[in-house]
């Protein structure tokens, strides 16, 4: 009970969140009540037709269909208004979840959902969503369907008192077989789910790599897992199923045996001339109607399972906290010029467990190139990420202009520092944009630097240029070319501070060579780090530091070696 209760709350708090237009639901609802209610009035008058017939009343039979006929427009008519307003909602609501999540996952702070499987979240967006919307409006039949049952119930006890007694005895026996069913198939829907969020990272992973998949032959293999991942799930499909069938046909069971009862009872009151047979069948109509809504409940309480899983796994997207967007800055530095970095006494332990940096110190500053080297697996990368706020697991400090780097907001750190990772990524967007990245950038800055980076000949001779869309009709640039793209990328928006991680390693040694020069120039007003396994000759003095041993040390030597 006190998951039900849990669920409830959770749904509502939900529902509070999503902007859904609250008189479009009270609409719907009363509609639906409207034309239930009218559908009820149907027995009683089939009822007096056929005790018409009996006692040869030509009037009863005539009025009570013309009673009939009027119920059946007027309830089609409204039947017809509110599913077209209903679809209308539900896709709205949808959509709306999936706004939600998504700009969800966006906001949040890197180091978690990088922590998140890719297949979960995909899974998230797509099906949690459409599973809530659906609910919503289950719930508002769930409404109705009790309202009918009830209006229901008091014509039956209007009709036979004791034959709605016989009938009511089901409830207590439903309703222990409902909680006991829900609860297996809650768990059989938490494993269900568990097992597609995998079979979509499976998915997102094949796609990913299927370079890979062709190169070394692994067709088979992929296929291999993609039927046993698909075997598995239809399998747990299956079990859930079960549990809602056996349910099903365990209270058809009951029903049918009460309903065998009934109708001795029914035929013995008639006997006795205390029930009509008009009455008998009107009685039956509604009992039926009665319980179907008994067995609409017990499939709607396995939806009900399956959405409370839902329903948490999007609470626990939405409700996180978005660490990045806290903003401890005050507005003077939050406009000036970053002059140095200062790191005292860092720590990063990865969430495996691995020991990357321990206690260590190294203070960075304007106007200076610090080459980054260290054998591979060293924390080159990790220092990137730390300092670019991708990661901000770690202990000790991280002082920019004197301030601690968790108090910089992401957004105001991203106007700041420009980061150049090694997977190097273009969207499939118009080469424009994905230089500029929708940040405000003149397009002759993004040309120029197209200029210097050799990039721009082969723009102009594109038949958009520059508005071009990447991936439209097999448009894709070399990796060189791309590494290029993004290098352009992390210059446009003249940051404070740029970190590159392995930026040439696509390159060729002519582009290299213009690559360096742009990174001497920039460096005249800004802090570069650049994490690279190269000897990159520079002409101006550089600072070498070295990683190793969980510690960044300078290497006072190298500095002016390279002039
Ligand atoms: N997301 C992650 N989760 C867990 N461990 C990680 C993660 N990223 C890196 N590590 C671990 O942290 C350590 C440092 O990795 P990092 O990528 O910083 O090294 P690197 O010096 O940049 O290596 P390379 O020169 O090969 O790029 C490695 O032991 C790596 O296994």
């Amino acid at each position: 009970m006190k998951d039900y209760k849990k669920d409830f709350v959770l749904f509502f708090n939900t529902i509070k969140k999503l902007n859904i237009p609250k008189r479009a639901i009270l609409l719907i609802l009363s509609i639906m009540i409207m034309s239930n209610v009218l559908s009820l009035a149907f027995p009683l008058f089939f009822g007096n037709i056929i005790n018409g017939i009996v006692s040869k009343s030509f009037y009863t039979i005539k009025m009570n269909l013309l009673y009939m006929f009027l119920c059946f427009v007027v309830s089609t008519v409204l039947d017809y208004k509110n599913q077209k307003m209903i679809i209308k909602l539900s896709y709205s609501v949808e959509l709306n979840i999936k706004e939600e999540l998504f700009n969800s996952i966006l906001e949040m702070p890197y180091s978690r959902v990088y922590k998140i499987d890719k297949g979960r979240l995909v899974n998230n967006i797509e099906s949690d969503s459409t599973i809530f919307s659906s609910i919503l409006f289950d719930n508002m039949n769930l409404v109705v369907q009790t309202i009918s049952m009830i209006i229901s119930l008091i014509f039956m006890v209007y009709i036979s008192p004791i034959l709605t007694l016989v009938t009511i005895v089901t409830f207590p026996i439903t309703f222990m077989i409902y909680i006991y069913s829900g609860r297996m198939i809650k768990s059989k829907e938490i494993e269900y789910t568990k097992m597609h969020d995998s079979f979509m990272s499976f998915l997102y992973e094949s796609l990913s790599g299927l370079k890979s998949i062709k190169i070394f032959k692994v067709e088979n293999k992929w296929n291999e897992m993609f039927r046993k991942n698909v075997m598995d799930i239809n399998e747990k499909n299956i079990e859930k199923f079960n549990v809602q069938l056996v349910t099903q046909v365990i209270i058809g069971v009951v029903t049918f045996l009460i309903n065998n009862l009934n109708i001795i009872l029914a035929i013995y009151l008639i006997f006795n001339g205390r029930l009509s047979l008009g009455m008998m069948t009107a009685f039956n109509e509604y009992s039926d109607r009665f319980k179907g809504v008994l067995l609409l409940l017990s499939k709607l309480n396995s939806k009900i399972q399956q959405v409370s899983v839902s329903l948490r796994r999007v609470g626990e997207i939405v409700d996180s906290e978005s660490i990045g967007k806290i903003e401890n800055v005050n507005d003077k530095e939050r406009y000036n010029k970053i002059e140095k970095i200062e790191i005292k006494n860092l720590s990063h332990t990865t969430q495996s467990s691995i020991e990357v940096f321990k206690d260590t110190n190294i203070n960075f500053y304007k106007n200076n190139i610090y080459l980054i080297k260290g054998a591979s697996g060293s924390g080159k990368t990790s220092l990137l990420n730390i300092l670019s706020k991708l990661i901000d697991e770690y202990t000790g400090e991280i002082l920019i202009n004197g301030i601690e780097l968790k108090c910089y907001s992401e957004e105001n750190l991203r106007n700041k520092v420009s980061y150049v990772t090694q997977d190097h990524y273009m969207f499939s967007i118009s080469i424009r944009e994905n230089i500029s990245l929708y940040r405000d950038v003149p397009l002759e800055d993004i040309e120029n630097i197209c200029k210097r980076l050799n990039l721009h000949e082969l723009i102009i001779n594109l038949p958009n240029q520059y508005d071009t869309v990447i991936n439209d009709e097999g448009l894709n640039f070399s990796g060189g070319q791309i590494q290029r793209v993004c290098f352009a990328r992390a210059i446009v928006s003249n940051p404070d501070v740029y970190l590159f991680d392995e930026i040439t390693s696509a390159i060729d040694q002519k582009n290299i060579e213009d690559v360096l020069r742009i990174i001497e120039e920039i460096s005249a007003n800004a802090i570069v780090l650049l994490a690279t396994h190269e000897n990159f000759k520079f002409n101006v003095p550089i600072i070498e530091c070295s990683v190793m041993n969980k510690r960044i040390e300078t290497n006072e030597l190298n500095l002016l070696q390279n002039v």
